[in-house]
């Protein structure tokens, strides 16, 4: 067998009580399942240090051509692990961190952050994943046990770890009540929606997100053919997929793209799009110029990224549609003549994405909502003076922060009297009612679109507002 099929099979130890099981023989540490499990493991605690020690997003760490080298050479599997046991980790951090304290008689130093690390990854696996944890327990010793900095904690990982196994129920009880995100942003939700929506919104987003599809055309034909479900919008929602959406029908035909319900919104606020001249400003990975296009209308598409613009080339190419494409900074971007309307979807801190980024928490701080909310109110007004009188300008963004939202509308709409803002009508948006304002603009959450039996619930966090220059 050759060592990369071996190392696919997981790792599984004997059915003995952890108290009586063997450590692995050397020979069994240094090959097949145990080694690749380490790995996995190891590359884990690594990543997981980036992330809250150093705030190093986990995109880029996780990107199959220039991330991160030891994730890049496991297996496929392996590779869905760590980002499994991650995601798990960074989202449940406070609460595993509570739980790993309550089982300590002294506070990890200060300086433990290797030990700290290793048991966050073992606890994500014994508390929420489906890893036996026996294997979780074992591995962590190991991990311990190799790195310098943690071998004479190993009999401590042991121990606790072996206790939280046994005691799971009633630490995950005990925990359940501390909030899961970190203290800045828990204080800016309950400033921005009060204590008890707060709460929904962070327990939300404890909740992988479904994958969403936004469909060319006949919604419910493809719902149920992929087995999804229709949601308000026409969206079409994958509660139960699990793989690669490559593999579903459809795909290689261009019939639909994947976009979370939320972000399919702001592009459908233009009102009648055929044979208007738009410019979407922000435009990779392009769910929003194809909106456009699909609408009809003639789409420049704008994009800094030379990575993200050739993305945004294929997935077009994919989809069979077709746009002028600009690569560069828009404000560099100065159009012929003046257009019918601007889509800028602005680069933000994602603080509404939450459900699949659950690093965005913790490699942001107040600090970067408000330089990305000054950099937002530059570029929204740039905008401002690339539409002609009547054109519409849609500003969206994926934040929960009314900083990089309303209130940077209000600021640009007093300094702009040509500008006015058009309120969204909850009438035209049945099932959305509760996501528009009282001034009508759009402000979802990952607590709406509640769950139900067959369906999970939720979605972004997304902010949209109408502009019309006079
Ligand atoms: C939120 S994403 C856009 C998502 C896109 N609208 C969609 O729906 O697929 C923001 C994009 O803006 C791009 N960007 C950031 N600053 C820019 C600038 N000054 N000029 C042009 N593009 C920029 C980023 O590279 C990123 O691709």
């Amino acid at each position: 067998m050759n060592e990369d099929k071996k190392n696919k099979k997981p790792y599984k130890p004997s059915g003995k009580p952890a108290e009586q099981r063997r450590r692995p023989a050397h020979s069994e540490r240094e090959s097949g399942p145990f080694k690749a499990g380490l790995e996995v493991r190891v590359t884990a605690a690594k990543l997981l240090a980036a992330v809250i020690d150093r705030k190093i997003s986990l995109d880029g760490m996780l990107d199959l051509v220039h991330g991160n080298p030891a994730y890049r050479a496991l297996s496929d599997a392996d590779r869905a692990l760590t980002r499994a046991i991650l995601n798990t980790a960074l989202r449940h951090l406070p609460r595993i961190e509570a739980a790993i304290t309550s089982l300590i008689d002294t506070p990890l130093p200060e300086g433990a952050r290797a030990l700290h690390h290793v048991l966050v990854i073992a606890a994500a696996q014994i508390l929420h994943l489906d890893v036996p944890p026996h294997a979780a327990v074992d591995l962590a010793v190991e991990q311990a046990n190799r790195d310098p900095r943690n071998r004479r904690f190993a009999k401590l990982v042991n121990a606790v770890l072996r206790r939280m196994d046994r005691e799971k129920d009633e630490i995950l009880a005990a925990t359940a009540t501390i909030s899961p995100v970190p203290a800045w942003f828990r204080k800016r939700l309950v400033a921005l929606y009060g204590e008890a929506e707060a709460d929904r919104i962070a327990e939300a987003q404890l909740v992988p997100a479904a994958i969403d599809l936004t469909v060319k055309s006949d919604p419910a034909a493809w719902a149920e053919k992929l087995g999804g479900t229709v949601l308000p919008t026409g969206s079409i929602r994958l509660t139960a997929f699990d793989g690669a959406v490559s593999a579903l029908e459809g795909f290689d035909e261009g019939v639909w793209w994947v976009q979370d319900v939320a972000a399919s919104i702001p592009a459908k606020l233009f009102g009648d799009l055929k044979g208007k001249k738009v410019a979407d400003l922000c435009a990779a990975p392009g769910g929003k110029t194809a909106q456009l296009i699909a609408a009809g209308a003639e789409v420049i598409a704008v994009e800094q990224s030379v990575n993200r613009l050739a993305r945004l080339k294929e997935n077009l190419g994919r989809l069979g549609y077709e746009a002028e494409l600009v690569g560069g900074d828009l404000f560099e971007f100065k159009p012929a003549e003046q257009l019918d309307g601007v889509l800028l979807d602005a680069p933000c801190s994602s603080t509404g994405t939450t459900r699949r980024h659950p690093d965005v928490l913790w490699t942001k701080g107040p600090e970067d909502v408000a330089k990305l909310a000054a950099l937002q109110e530059k570029m929204l007004r740039h905008a401002v003076t690339l539409v002609k009188p009547g054109g519409i300008i849609v500003f969206s963004n994926c934040s929960l922060d009314s900083l990089e939202g309303e209130e940077l509308v209000v600021r640009v709409l007093k300094d702009h009297p040509e500008l006015r803002r058009l309120a969204v009508d909850p009438k035209d948006w049945p099932g959305l009612e509760g996501a528009i304002s009282p001034l009508g603009e759009f402000r979802t959450t990952p607590a709406m679109l509640p769950a139900s039996e067959n369906f999970v619930g939720g979605m972004d966090g997304f902010f949209a507002s109408v502009l019309q220059v006079r």
